[in-house]
């Protein structure tokens, strides 16, 4: 059956391209539209983008595919609301959310109902927020996970025509691989590039040169540093084990450059970036995602 009414809670910059993206496919559905933010709802209904805002509780039994797209701690929040309301019996239920592991935990109450679930997280995004920075060549490219939950697979193929336009690389993996995984790639590099600015920020607070003399180097390692709080807590509480474990690897490497540095170890220096600049040289040629 054409599943034709999609529903998704939280607009923000994430929700929003989704919606951006699902309006472009061939089989554009209609978008009910949840989140509390007044602005933002009323600037995607103007845009045609989502056809009536609702509540993910009034509305949750008219959609086919509900897509959840706030902070973590929400998507975890309503996939046990969800589970006591009243569903399609084939509707299909994804999140977006940077984390896995606690979302599938979360998503079990469905399962006990026959609720499909199926765990989802595009690899692209912004330090921007809300639904006016959402773009629709935001996830152009990009890598998509999904984490396999108890969906049909027509409704993972549902999903991906949706999102068709925008040309993902899907790929699919367990809620560990990807919370390690991603722990990696996103989730330390934004504790370290956050570290950044505070570090500079409170050593050079009497400089009255200080950090506005940063150049392009330390503006594009520490970009990220400039998102949204509310979103990176949630993320840190809910990947806490496997992104303190990768911090312990971190501080440990941190130590073997300073002491190499402190004693002047030209060669162990030396390899250190050359090493790193073959690996990010090679990073340039796979490119994908619309990161800015
Ligand atoms: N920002 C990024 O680059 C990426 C974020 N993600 C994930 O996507 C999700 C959304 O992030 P963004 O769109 O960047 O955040 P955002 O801050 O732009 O949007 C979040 C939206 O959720 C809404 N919201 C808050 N409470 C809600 C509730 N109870 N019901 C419905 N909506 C509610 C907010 O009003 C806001 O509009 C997060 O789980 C995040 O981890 C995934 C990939 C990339
Ligand atoms: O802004 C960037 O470059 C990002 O890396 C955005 C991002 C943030 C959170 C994710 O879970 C995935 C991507």
């Amino acid at each position: 059956m054409a599943l034709t009414t999609v529903l998704i809670s939280g607009l923000g910059l994430i929700g929003s391209s989704i919606a951006r993206v699902m309006k472009q496919s061939d089989e554009a559905p209609t978008i009910l539209g949840a989140d509390p933010n007044d602005d933002t709802s009323q600037f995607m209904v103007d845009q045609h983008l989502v056809d009536e805002r609702v509540t993910l509780t009034e509305a949750a039994g008219r959609a086919d595919m509900i897509v959840l797209a706030g902070p973590v701690s929400i998507i975890v929040q309503q996939l046990k609301e969800l589970a006591n309301l009243p569903l399609k019996a084939d509707v299909l239920v994804t999140d977006v959310g940077s984390t896995k592991t606690q979302v599938m935990q979360a998503a079990e109450g469905l399962r006990a109902r026959h609720v499909a679930f199926m765990g989802g997280h595009p690899m692209a995004g912004s330090h921007q927020t809300g639904g006016r920075s959402g773009r629709v060549d935001l996830f152009d490219g990009a890598t998509y996970f999904l984490v396999t939950g108890w969906q049909t697979a027509a409704q993972t193929a549902a999903f991906k025509r949706f999102l068709a336009p925008a040309s993902l690389n899907w790929v699919t993996m367990s809620a560990t691989e990807h919370d390690a995984l991603v722990s990696e790639i996103s989730h330390v590099p934004h504790v370290l590039a956050a570290n950044l600015v505070n570090t500079a920020a409170q050593q050079l607070q009497h400089d009255p040169v200080g950090l506005n003399a940063a150049a392009g180097g330390f503006k594009s390692t520490t970009r990220i540093a400039g998102s949204d709080p509310t979103m990176w807590t949630a993320i840190m509480l809910s990947n806490s084990e496997a992104i303190t474990t990768q911090l312990t690897a971190y501080i440990d490497a941190l130590q073997t450059i300073q002491t190499a540095i402190q004693h002047r170890d030209e060669p162990q220096i030396y390899q250190f970036f050359e090493h790193a600049q073959a690996v990010r040289q090679r990073l340039d040629s796979h490119e994908g995602g619309n990161n800015k």
